[in-house]
């Protein structure tokens, strides 16, 4: 990516750039990328904040597309030098099989690895997860841990499965030859859990409290503690990175990063309530209010019924077993690699990021969003 000082030239490309991150990560690059002459957005729901994007001085490009054909990845891919890799699907809830889930998570992105060989684009940055990692089904703690800390990895669970798979197939792509003959650099990033404007689990709890009279009701115990990161600073990564892998090729080519910033370690609930609490929602009781074990049977009530309703409606409930598990295991993460490997801090405070995340929750009521 020769720096050019007459005219912005690279061409990037953003797949999934409506979902949640993606679009955070769409309208940083409009904001943090003055090389950018040209930005592609392609996901399978476009969305319509991306016509005011039109009228700025980068050219925005909106392609409706599925990262499962090869064919319209390769078609978009054409003459791009950076492909943001995000598009992914979701869901640890039980809302699509194990089988899609596996078809755009792992299918996907191995499409876009091989768009990248066929079309020449040199550089993919692939949004991984912290599920690569953990929590495990053994409940084991993963207590400030960095991209080094040993820990036990356990995959049950098709959405963790395929986000693993995805980034070993990733990294192991890093240094293939594409088009005109050089090598490939990947990377990938591991958020833990993303908040922030956009957020659709934060908007679901905050209007269950609202119909809950401003009430929430403790589940999971204060001490456990769940690592977070504000979706600003997720997509300051991804922009960093895209913008550092040509000059540092040698050093980032092929690692993992965690996705950090400097919010609090808390529970997933007490997080929550920073946000919800300012909204005036209260969390009822300073232990959870009912015994562990009666948790595990309802999530696991919650799954029998699920499988058992599935031939004729999607029974999809907050609680299952997995995300009992995930809620009720530490995990979080203390590392400085991004800091060290590329100079990267957080754009936005916990302050600003709170403040944000508040302001948004708040306009969301009652309106539908
Ligand atoms: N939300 C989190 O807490 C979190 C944490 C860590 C990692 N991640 C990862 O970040 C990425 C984005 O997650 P998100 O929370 O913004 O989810 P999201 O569902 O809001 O966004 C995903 C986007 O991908 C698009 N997409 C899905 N299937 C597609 C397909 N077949 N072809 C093209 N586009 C498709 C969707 O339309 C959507 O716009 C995912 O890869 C996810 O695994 C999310
Ligand atoms: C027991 C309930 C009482 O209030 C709380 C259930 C909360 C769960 C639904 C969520 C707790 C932790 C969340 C996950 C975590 O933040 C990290 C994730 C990684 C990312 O790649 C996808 C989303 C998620 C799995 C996220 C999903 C929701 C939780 C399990």
């Amino acid at each position: 990516m020769a720096e050019s000082i007459q005219a912005p030239m690279l061409v990037y490309l953003v797949t999934g750039g409506c979902g949640f991150l993606g679009e955070h990560i769409v309208r940083m690059l409009l904001e943090q990328e003055p090389r950018l002459r040209e930005l592609r957005v392609f996901d399978l729901h476009l969305s319509s904040w991306l016509e005011e994007l039109k009228t700025g001085p980068v050219q925005v490009t909106a392609i409706q597309g599925d990262v499962t054909q090869a064919h319209e990845v390769a078609a978009a891919m054409a003459g791009t030098h950076v492909v943001i890799h995000t598009a992914g699907l979701v869901d640890v809830f039980g809302r699509a099989s194990p089988k899609t889930i596996h078809e755009v998570n792992v299918q996907g992105t191995q499409n876009v690895i091989e768009a990248c060989v066929q079309t020449g684009t040199q550089f993919l940055v692939y949004t991984s997860s912290m599920e690569v990692v953990g929590p495990n089904i053994k409940g084991h703690p993963f207590y400030r841990g960095n991209e080094d800390t040993p820990y036990e990895i356990v995959h049950k669970h098709p959405y963790p499965c395929s986000k693993a798979r995805a980034e070993q197939l990733v990294l192991e792509a890093n240094g293939r030859k594409v088009r005109g003959g050089l090598p490939l650099v990947t990377c990938a990033l591991r958020p833990t859990g993303i908040y922030g404007e956009g957020h659709q689990i934060m908007r679901d709890f905050y209007r269950q409290g609202l119909r809950l009279r401003g009430r929430l009701f403790r589940a999971i115990p204060a001490s456990v503690e769940h690592g977070r990161v504000y979706v600003g600073n997720v997509a300051w990564m991804h922009v960093l990175v895209a913008r550092e892998l040509e000059q540092r090729a040698g050093l980032m080519g092929g690692q993992v990063y965690f996705c950090y910033d400097k919010s609090p370690y808390k529970s997933y609930e007490d997080f929550n309530m920073e946000f919800l609490g300012p909204c005036g929602l209260r969390l009822v009781g300073t232990r959870p209010l009912l015994p562990y074990w009666l948790l595990v049977l309802l999530a696991t009530l919650n799954a029998l019924l699920q499988w058992l309703l599935r031939p004729l409606l999607l029974y999809t409930p907050l609680l299952n077993p997995y995300t009992l598990a995930v809620a009720n295991t530490t995990f979080t993460v203390s590392t400085n690699k991004a800091q060290r490997h590329f100079g990267y801090k957080p754009l936005f405070s916990w302050e600003e990021s709170r403040a944000r995340t508040i302001l948004w929750v708040q306009s969301t009521e009652g309106s539908g969003q």
